[in-house]
């Protein structure tokens, strides 16, 4: 099952509910939407990278695979998650995915990086099931995936995705936020689940908030909430399966220390990692879309850079200060302090000092 435990700016997927969550999507009823296994949360959005009209207008494909071919040319696709083959979208007149195609392998922290509006929350929509393509394919464990996610159920992999803005449900505590996804489809016990909210939220490093609102909390607390609730699962079932979180923009309007601090959770709860309380990331892999350049090098290993509606270049993080190609070279990404990006290992990364992280948090947050 691909399920969706994510933080979406608008729509929201329910299950069909036991007596439990009827009581929850009762509170919810205002936001309307109804279909399968999707919750909400979000963040908002700056922008670092030069916007269209400052970039070539025409791409020139004899450089479109500079890098495509040396990233990782292995015929053992094994370790795909998701795959996308030459996704293409439009809105009305709008053409924005022109022959979208990459792949996401387990273990990985991917980037997506591209001017405003080409398309880069749209790919994530895609990936999650929330969108259609309108012609291509997207494999997630080698399986097509026909439409919507709403459409089927497919199993293998759990989807999770964390929207913008904190779009937790105003009417509902943090607990029943957190554990959303678990009190609609698990046969757990309240007790069960609570036990595991609990949990999650130590993850994110975050203590005794289980009974506050949403309107309780402040931007970034919110954010850390949406992401406790993207890493709960169902331990109750025999197989656990891999999950996938995708991000659209974690630390749009976060002022420097906080991101860091939302940066390094997203790295803390990978498997490369291990989170607040010391436990191992449970996260098989994450694409992160973001504008800012902090992202990029503290939570990001591989960049895929979406321009004009393709993928123009990717690589590793430190090889894109390198790049000839010509669409690279004008981006506002390619600072001097990319050069001496390297992929971060998370042991290397600040989150290895659990002590530090944990100052940063109470700095922070408290
Ligand atoms: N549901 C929709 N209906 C109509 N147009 C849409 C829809 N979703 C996205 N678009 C349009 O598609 C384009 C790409 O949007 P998208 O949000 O994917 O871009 P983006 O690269 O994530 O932008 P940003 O970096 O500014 O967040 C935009 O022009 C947007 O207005």
């Amino acid at each position: 099952m691909v399920s969706l435990s994510c933080s979406v700016s608008s729509p929201l997927l329910m299950s069909n509910g036991s007596s439990r969550s009827a009581t929850l999507v009762r509170t919810i009823s205002g936001c309307g939407y109804k279909q399968k296994k999707i919750i909400c949360a979000c963040m908002a959005p700056p922008q670092n990278i030069r916007s269209d009209k400052n970039l070539p207008t025409k791409f020139d494909d004899s450089f479109k695979s500079e890098r495509l071919s040396t990233v990782r040319d292995t015929e053992d696709d094994s370790d795909v998650l998701i795959e996308c083959r030459d996704v293409y979208k439009s809105f009305g007149e709008k053409h924005i995915l022109k022959g979208v195609s990459f792949k996401i392998r387990h273990g990985e922290a991917v980037g997506i990086i591209g001017p405003s509006g080409t398309g880069k929350s749209t790919v994530l929509k895609i990936i999650a099931g929330l969108l259609a393509p309108d012609k291509g394919e997207v494999y997630i464990c080698g399986r097509k995936r026909a439409g919507l996610i709403s459409d089927e159920e497919m199993s293998g992999l759990r989807i999770g995705l964390v929207f913008q803005s904190a779009a937790l449900f105003d009417s509902l505590t943090v607990r029943e936020n957190v554990g959303f996804l678990l009190y609609e489809n698990s046969s757990m016990s309240e007790d069960q689940i609570s036990k595991l909210v609990t949990e999650s939220l130590a993850a994110v490093g975050l203590k005794g908030v289980e009974d506050r609102l949403p309107s309780e909390l402040s931007g970034g607390m919110k954010k850390r909430v949406a992401l406790a609730r993207s890493i709960i699962c169902d331990t109750t079932k025999t197989a656990i399966e891999p999950e996938v979180l995708l991000y659209d923009e974690p630390t749009a309007g976060l002022d420097p220390i906080a991101s860091t601090v939302v940066e390094d959770l997203i790295r803390s709860v990978h498997v490369t990692d291990e989170d607040s309380v010391g436990k191992p990331g449970l996260i098989a892999s994450y694409v992160v879309v973001t504008h800012q350049h902090s992202t990029i090098r503290r939570a990001v290993d591989r960049l895929l850079f979406l321009y004009e509606g393709k993928i123009v270049w990717q690589g590793m993080t430190n090889e894109f200060a390198s790049s000839t190609n010509p669409i690279v070279q004008q981006c506002s990404f390619r600072v001097a302090e990319f050069r001496a990006c390297v992929p971060m290992k998370c042991k290397e990364n600040a989150l290895s000092d659990r002590k530090r992280k944990t100052d940063i948090l109470d700095l922070v947050f408290k």
